[in-house]
């Protein structure tokens, strides 16, 4: 889709406002003729020249009526302006929100969190500029038109001597603007560099002590300090030449009207109130130039904000962008659209079967490939294997959070079309192998929005054996937990995770590797807890601990992305070297034989 294209299609969204938009600009931009034809005829007055003969008070009746009525349909236009603004912002916004949001969750964005959001914010709010700013262009082609009519029809020579120069001199100003445009980008990204040094220096304080590396952490920050006033000097000084140009155009403009009037009155060809006529609609002619100069850089920015937004796409069709859409504006709209989604089926599992299972990461080619495996209803199985052997990877393509290349997933026999959507509470809980807490108390970093129904808040907490922990907690439940849950210990955050897994109802859990910061004793009553309270519940586990294996009804081994081989834990230990190496592990003397129980 080309920008234009893009235009258009954002245009004829609510093509029935942006017209109302339209008409009411073009009347802001066409009222101006009217108080200079009127200050035309008070001049001529003044010599006997005048042909309305209205006196000076219905001239200055005259004069209120216009500026009365420009008042009243700027008020008009801004409001058609803001609601058309606001819905191509909304509608963009929504758009692209629910692309990212259908996307298998571990690749919904392409770029950083940080970036993504100034997608969002800064190149919606450049593209409603640009759709916004064509409203003007059209209402000030109107006036260009009519007042060039009306001052060539006084005096041709002088309209070109005094205009000409003026377009040049303003459209040479607005060519330098694609200039101060790369300056300003330029600006921008030092500013972003020495922004992300800071939050990286907040974050990382600890480990740039340990490494000691504090001066080149401060040298590299000077230099992108550097850079940035470089930049930064560059961006203002172009910008306020350019304003100087365009504030002093009309200036000039004056002196050579009086320049040239001069001569011209003297052989009574030109009358004061033409005179007064020409520098009036001067100001404007040099508005024209620069809104539509304007105009022009913001459809500029727009291509480079369309870019950035079809990065976020994936690939995905531009159309996307622009899908209509009930925008759910009204009251009450959102309580009625809410309240058509049925509550979720919930269909006791009674086996899941994948195969042919394969994911690549495409900038490794890693992964899996043709993964094969059966939970019965039920059972506890746990995945295991070298680091790097694909386990993390295998349940996440499982569970929809990557999209899978090939394969099938059946849900007691069904195929199951969308994993992302289908193994979520009531079917599926996961707990990623990275715990992500937000800087809110514990209740609510566990509970994430779910309501606290028959002490389901209590039990997830207790099944995560994390009672002991909340109770040497200052605040116990409410205390806050800090940004990504940095004041709590390693195995606390793995655990507040797994509550949060256990405190919504499912038929399978999935466990990334949730107890690796764990003690042995800890993870042993986990699991206890876990066959206790939830015995019928099936689940999937991501692990290399005995305390998990021991626990297994079945096993699965991977290696290089594969299933190398799977079975019980006494069938694997008299198998699979790869399985004994990972049980007796940590058990190794240094000559690589078992230690002596
Ligand atoms: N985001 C990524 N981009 C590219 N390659 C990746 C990515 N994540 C993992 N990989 C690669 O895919 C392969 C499988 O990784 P995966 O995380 O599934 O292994 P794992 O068995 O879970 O390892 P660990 O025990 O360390 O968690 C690895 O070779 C890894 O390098």
């Amino acid at each position: 889709m080309t920008t234009f294209q893009f235009l258009v299609r954002l245009i004829t969204f609510r093509p029935l406002l942006y017209t109302a938009n339209a008409l009411a600009w073009t009347i802001i931009y066409l009222i101006p003729i009217v108080p200079g034809l009127i200050t035309q005829q008070f001049f001529d007055s003044l010599t006997g020249e005048d042909t309305l003969k209205i006196g000076t008070w219905g001239i200055i009746a005259l004069l209120l009526a216009a500026a009365l009525a420009r008042v009243v349909m700027i008020y008009v236009g801004c409001i058609t302006d803001v609601q058309f603004r606001f819905r191509v912002a909304m509608i963009l916004r929504r758009n692209l929100l629910g692309h990212v949001l259908k996307q298998p969750g571990a690749r919904a964005i392409p770029v950083s969190p940080g970036e993504a959001i100034s997608y969002f914010r800064d190149d919606v709010d450049q593209t409603e500029e640009a759709v916004s700013w064509s409203v003007d262009v059209f209402g000030l082609t109107c006036f260009a038109v009519v007042s060039s009519y009306i001052l060539l029809k006084i005096d041709v020579q002088m309209t070109l001597l005094v205009f000409v120069p003026l377009v040049l001199v303003v459209t040479i100003a607005q060519l330098a603007t694609s200039r101060l445009q790369k300056y300003r980008a330029a600006s921008r990204e030092s500013t972003a560099r020495v922004t992300g040094a800071i939050s990286e220096m907040f974050s990382n304080v600890q480990a740039i002590q340990v490494a000691g590396a504090e001066d080149r952490v401060i040298d590299r920050f000077r230099r992108f300090n550097d850079d940035r006033r470089k930049t930064m000097l560059k961006d203002k000084l172009l910008g306020e030449a350019l304003d100087a140009v365009f504030t002093n155009s009309v200036n000039l403009g004056i002196g050579l009207i009086l320049l040239l009037a001069g001569t011209k009155m003297r052989g009574g060809s030109f009358t004061v109130g033409d005179f007064s006529l020409f520098v009036y609609y001067l100001t404007f002619v040099t508005q024209v130039i620069s809104n539509v100069g304007k105009f022009m850089t913001y459809f500029k920015q727009m291509s480079v904000a369309l870019e950035r937004m079809l990065e976020l796409l994936q690939g995905a069709s531009a159309r996307i962008l622009t899908m209509k859409g009930t925008l759910l504006l009204r009251k009450g709209s959102r309580a009625a659209a809410e309240s058509s989604n049925s509550a979720p089926y919930r269909e006791p599992l009674q086996s899941l079967e994948v195969s042919g299972l394969t994911y690549r990461f495409p900038d490794t080619g890693r992964g899996i490939e043709d993964v094969r495996l059966r939970l019965a209803g039920g059972s506890f199985t746990v995945v295991t294997g070298a680091i790097g052997s694909g386990k993390t990877t295998l349940v996440r393509t499982l569970l929809g959070l990557l999209p899978k290349e090939e394969g099938t997933i059946t849900w007691n026999g069904k195929p199951v079309e969308d994993p992302g959507t289908f193994f979520t509470p009531v079917n599926s809980a996961y707990s990623a192998q990275i715990p992500r807490l937000y800087s809110d108390t514990l209740r609510n970093n566990i509970l994430l929005g779910h309501r606290d129904d028959e002490g389901a808040l209590e039990r997830a907490v207790h099944d995560s054996v994390m009672e002991y922990d909340i109770a040497h907690l200052q605040q116990g439940l409410e205390t806050v937990v800090g940004p990504r849950g940095v004041k709590l210990s390693g195995g606390q955050m793995q655990r507040a995770a797994a509550a949060r897994m256990l405190v919504r109802e499912a038929e399978l859990y999935v466990f990334d590797d949730v107890s690796s910061a764990l003690d042995v004793e800890t993870e042993s009553k986990l699991w206890e807890r876990l066959f206790e309270s939830r015995g019928s519940a099936t689940c999937l586990v991501v692990s290399h601990r005995r305390a998990a294996l021991a626990h297994a009804d079945h096993i699965i081994v991977m290696k290089d992305g594969r299933i190398e081989t799977e079975g019980t834990v006494d069938q694997l230990l008299a198998k699979s070297e790869t399985f004994q190496e990972l049980w007796y592990g940590d058990e190794r003397t240094k000559d690589g034989s078992p230690r002596e129980a």
